[in-house]
């Protein structure tokens, strides 16, 4: 099965200045993927049009399928596909300070910024939500008020909140940024053990958000997606250098990659 099907999608937001062109983007159920980038390169843009908060641009011909299908409902397309962005974490952030962890996780299934009043949850919606606490081994997370949690607390809440209705795919907008670095490993060592259950589409300029269960890899330049493919094909220091306009040396070790600093 298809998870993202794009063929020949241009993209802005303006109709006279393209973003992103020509994209051409497969990616398969039980494939992880990283999206690298510069800054301004057009990876919120690419993540926009995942989301379907940006349309392509219907100048040009292209296909545009998500699980197979061209029209999705946004709140049914969620419940595939669980989205984490810091753009979330900051409106949760900004307006559910006094949510709980339980509270927060339990709002994904109405897609809303943590409690509402009206909500009214069923049984089977709160054993859910304990379920995906036990299953992320969060538990302490669940009394926690939003403003009282670090960065890396807080995304873990956001990250059970997009798993409410068991996707097949989560989608992570630079999942590291804020994180310290034991609040990274920890952070990405939850990550890799999603990888068994669903599929992985990390957009980020970090190198190490590659984890070593990412499968391929598409690296953004020039407007367009530059290279596309395996990860151990795509990841050469000559694509690299390409990606930032900048000479550099990428190492590997344990199927890892770092930049090499001077
Ligand atoms: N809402 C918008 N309206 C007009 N132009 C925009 C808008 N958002 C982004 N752009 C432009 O689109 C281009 C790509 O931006 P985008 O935010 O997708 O890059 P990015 O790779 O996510 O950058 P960063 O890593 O800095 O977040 C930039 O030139 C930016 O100015």
């Amino acid at each position: 099965m298809n998870i993202i099907e794009f063929e020949n999608i241009n993209i802005g937001y303006d109709y006279r200045f393209l973003v992103l062109k020509n994209i051409n983007l497969n990616i398969k159920e039980g494939e992880h993927w990283v999206i690298l980038g510069a800054n301004g390169s057009g990876k919120s843009t690419l993540l926009k049009l995942i989301s379907n908060d940006l349309y392509p641009n219907t100048h040009y011909e292209f296909k545009k399928k998500i699980f197979g299908i061209e029209k999705w409902d946004i709140f049914d397309l969620k419940k595939k596909l669980g989205i984490v962005t810091n753009e979330l974490q900051n409106e949760f952030v900004y307006q559910a300070r006094f949510a709980s962890g339980y509270e927060i996780v339990r709002s994904g299934f109405f897609a809303s910024i943590g409690k509402k009043e009206h909500h009214i949850f069923t049984k089977e919606q709160n054993e859910k939500t304990d379920e995906i606490f036990d299953y992320l081994d969060i538990k302490v997370l669940k009394d926690k008020k939003a403003s009282l949690m670090s960065t890396g607390e807080l995304r873990k809440c956001l990250i059970a909140r997009a798993l409410i209705y068991r996707p097949k795919a989560l989608l992570l907008d630079e999942p590291t940024t804020g994180l310290d670095i034991k609040a990274q490993k920890n952070f990405l060592s939850l990550i890799k053990r999603l990888t068994s259950t669903l599929s992985i589409i990390i957009i980020t300029h970090h190198v190490k958000e590659i984890i070593e269960d990412i499968s391929h890899v598409a690296l953004i330049a020039d407007n367009c997606i530059y290279k596309q493919g395996l990860k151990k094909d795509i990841l050469t220091s000559a694509n690299i250098s390409k990606v930032f306009d900048l000479d550099i040396e990428l190492l590997s070790k344990n199927n890892k990659y770092y930049i090499k600093e001077d």
